[in-house]
């Protein structure tokens, strides 16, 4: 399904939470919707599911608008950070309500997650782990079969191992049956190689969008003496400088891939964390100019 956003903006009271944002997505994709606290994903992931208001602007999933659009509402599966599941229901009535919910939902695969996450269709919210909790949201993500699965910090209290097999069923049911999952999430690192895009939100507004692929080729971390760096970065986009001892570092974003010609010179890749703090760094400078 294609997601387009236009000029996008909500508003609570005097505060723009999310300010005139625009893009567009082309799925199937795996997605990462980045952003440091109170950046504005979650209002973002709210009104792309319908289920709040814009004060202006547009979402239009298929090209029909997403708010209170029952037909279009049923195509998108939102898990919350919290689940929000009612605390008194039983795994089993979870699941009973995702199928009448959900057109494709997948009662196979749901069953058989149940065993892989040892969730006991029995217990009740209330008497489950958080991180239990989180693995019964992922469940309803990936057997919802939704076209448009938005996955707000799914792991919550999730150890290492079980967000090990929330990556690996995300990529496995890709394979299977593509769609569009957009993960929020703050361990970006750990999540990073899923991407197949990259969206970074910074105080409501949108920074960067890019294929990840691209920002692995475009942005360098360069390291070495100050005269070859000014050669390298030259014709790019500095993100950052620096200086640690007496080793001068650049952070820069080429169009092409760029070789390096001066043999003190060192490249490194960045990663995806470091440049969401980077990229907001330079943006929060760049607001309070
Ligand atoms: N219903 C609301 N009324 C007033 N302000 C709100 C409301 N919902 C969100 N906000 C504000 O909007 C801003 C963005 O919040 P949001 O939850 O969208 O951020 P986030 O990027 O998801 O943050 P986090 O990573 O911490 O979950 C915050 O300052 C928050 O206080």
């Amino acid at each position: 399904m294609n997601i387009k956003v236009n000029q996008l903006t909500k508003q609570y009271r005097q505060r723009k939470v999310l300010d005139e944002v625009s893009f567009e997505l082309h799925g199937p994709a795996i997605i990462g919707f980045l952003g440091h606290n109170g950046a504005g994903k979650t209002s973002f992931l709210n009104i792309l599911s319908g289920l709040v208001e814009q004060s202006s602007g547009s979402v239009e999933v298929d090209g029909k608008p997403v708010f209170n659009h029952a037909e279009i509402m049923k195509q998108i599966c939102f898990i919350a950070e919290t689940g929000n599941f009612p605390l008194h229901v039983t795994v089993d009535q979870v699941l009973k309500m995702n199928k009448l919910f959900f057109p494709n939902w997948n009662e196979g695969l749901a069953e058989e997650l149940l065993i892989q996450f040892s969730l006991n269709k029995r217990d009740k919210i209330k008497t489950m782990s958080k991180g239990m909790v989180s693995a019964l949201g992922v469940i309803t993500g990936l057997a919802s079969e939704a076209p448009i699965t938005i996955f707000d910090e799914p792991y919550i209290g999730m150890d290492a191992s079980g967000r090990q097999l929330f990556y690996e069923l995300l990529v496995e049911q890709q394979a299977i049956e593509p769609r569009t999952f957009i993960l929020s999430t703050h361990l970006i690192d750990e999540a990073s190689n899923l991407f197949e895009d990259v969206l970074i939100l910074h105080e409501g507004k949108l920074i960067l969008h890019k294929p990840y692929e691209e920002i692995q080729s475009s942005i360098v971390k360069v390291k070495g003496r100050l005269e070859d760096i000014e050669a390298y970065v030259a014709g790019g986009m500095i993100i950052h400088r620096g200086q640690f001892m007496n080793e001068h570092i650049a952070v820069v974003m080429h169009d092409q891939p760029t070789a390096i010609t001066q043999a003190s010179l060192k490249l490194e890749a960045v990663k995806l964390q470091e440049l969401l703090v980077l990229l907001s760094k330079n943006k929060r400078r760049e607001l309070s100019r």
